[in-house]
């Protein structure tokens, strides 16, 4: 009999993360009967997350025995990669795959599919995605996850609804205060290089970002990126004694950390995932103002006001009422990009922002960001392997991974 493969499609309304665990632990849903006694394993961002956390308590390695470096210090590309190394060399029953060309590069993830490939020969695979464009060329079982429950289709062409609403009617509304910053370069980056352990990452970065302009930060995994944004945002000491200059200021000349976290507008999925506070949404966004996540204080007029324009301009003004928790993963992800936005910080970094979101979602999100970069005069740095269609960056700064560490060129688009 033909090796059965399942692709499940979810949105963001899916019970994801319940559905995986009544797999792995046998509460085997109808249609999984191949699975029933056997043990699974699970490729997914949370079982990286997982073993990076019981790596941290016990101070041992795990999956990363034969290298130096520690799970968490790796790359997220180089911990997934790392995660599926294990997984094969555990030969499992059958493996879970949650989204798996989630912060993989082009390369990793034509890799990925090679490999899949030969593994689905002899092992059953389970694959959860979000975007049609992921689909496996050798599952032959299709699935749609809407809420808990599970729907089962002839064919991939029977679940796709070509439904795309345009949400964003309405302009970007205006900061309550704006930030003054009058020089023309808002970050610049001359020569700077870094290494860890004596390996080189970056060589010669000459990168400069001006007031209000919108890029795209491209390269493989490893390549640097996240090391690059973390020294702009000051996590990073690396940026230190180095031609780093921040708002106009050159690294260490005594700006504190708190100063320059102020002025940038941070967004990554795993904010958004991990949040488990109870505040309503219109609280949420209101607490981009205040730098704090949810919000402490009895918010103003003014603040109350500003919070609805931007409800109403993502659609959520029905549900301001809501906790926050209870959103959908497409919703908070928007709110928590209003969040983000809703001062106007000179600079907003989304770091991999549609990872794990479904299609729709994808583009209504690219779509606020689009309508954001253009409207405000906040310079935006939008970094993604996927490429994102309808994205309207200007520019692209794109690292090229090499011996001497990543070097970087700008690409118009
Ligand atoms: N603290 C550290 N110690 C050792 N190596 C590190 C440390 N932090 C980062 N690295 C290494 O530096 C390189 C660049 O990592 P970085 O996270 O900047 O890459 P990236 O371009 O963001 O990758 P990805 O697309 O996979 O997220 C990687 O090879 C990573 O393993």
């Amino acid at each position: 009999m033909k090796q059965k493969h399942w692709a499940i499609f979810t949105a963001n309304t899916s019970h994801t993360k319940d559905f995986i665990n009544n797999l792995l632990e046998g509460y085997l849903p109808e249609g999984f009967d191949e699975l029933k006694d056997k043990e699974g394993a699970l490729l997914s961002k949370l079982a990286v997350e997982r073993f990076i956390d019981i790596e941290d308590r016990h101070e041992a390695k795990i999956i990363t025995s034969n290298s130096d470096q520690s799970l968490k210090s790796m790359s997220s590309g180089e911990q997934k990669k790392a995660l599926l190394k294990h997984i094969l060399s555990s030969n499992p029953d059958f493996i879970v795959l949650d989204n798996p060309f989630d912060n993989l590069d082009t390369t990793s993830q034509e890799d990925l599919k090679i490999t899949l490939q030969k593994v689905s020969e002899h092992t059953p695979i389970v694959q959860l995605l979000s975007r049609k464009t992921d689909l496996l060329p050798f599952a032959n079982t299709f699935a749609k996850l809407e809420g808990k429950d599970l729907f089962f289709h002839e064919s991939v062409s029977s679940l796709s609804d070509n439904t795309l609403k345009d949400h964003f009617q309405g302009d970007i509304p205006k900061p309550i205060n704006s930030y003054k910053i009058d020089e023309e370069t808002l970050i610049a980056l001359k020569n700077v290089g870094v290494s860890y352990s004596q390996r080189p990452i970056l060589h010669d970065i000459n990168w400069t970002i001006k007031k209000g302009e919108f890029w795209e930060l491209r390269g493989r995994n490893g390549s640097g990126k996240t090391t690059i944004l973390s020294m702009i945002t000051g996590e990073n000491p690396k940026g230190y004694g180095q031609e780093l200059y921040i708002f106009g200021r050159k690294k260490g000349t005594g700006e504190s950390v708190w100063e320059i976290k102020k002025r940038i507008g941070y967004f990554t999925p795993s904010m958004t995932d991990k949040f488990t506070g109870y505040h309503s949404v219109s609280h949420m966004i209101i607490s981009g103002l205040n730098d704090s996540i949810g919000l402490y204080i009895q918010p103003t007029e003014a603040q109350l006001r500003l919070s609805k324009e931007w409800l109403k301009l993502i659609g959520l003004w029905e549900m301001k009422e809501e906790l926050f928790h209870d959103l959908s993963m497409g919703q908070k992800r928007l709110i928590m990009c209003a969040r983000a936005m809703i001062k106007h910080p000179p600079l907003l970094i989304l770091d991999e922002p549609t990872a794990g979101l479904d299609d729709d979602s994808a583009a209504l999100f690219v779509a606020l960001v689009n309508k954001f970069a253009t409207q405000s005069d906040t310079t935006v740095i939008f970094v993604s392997h996927r490429k994102e269609p309808g994205l309207e960056a200007e520019y692209i700064y794109q690292l090229e991974k090499s011996d001497i560490g990543s070097t970087g060129r700008v690409l118009t688009t």
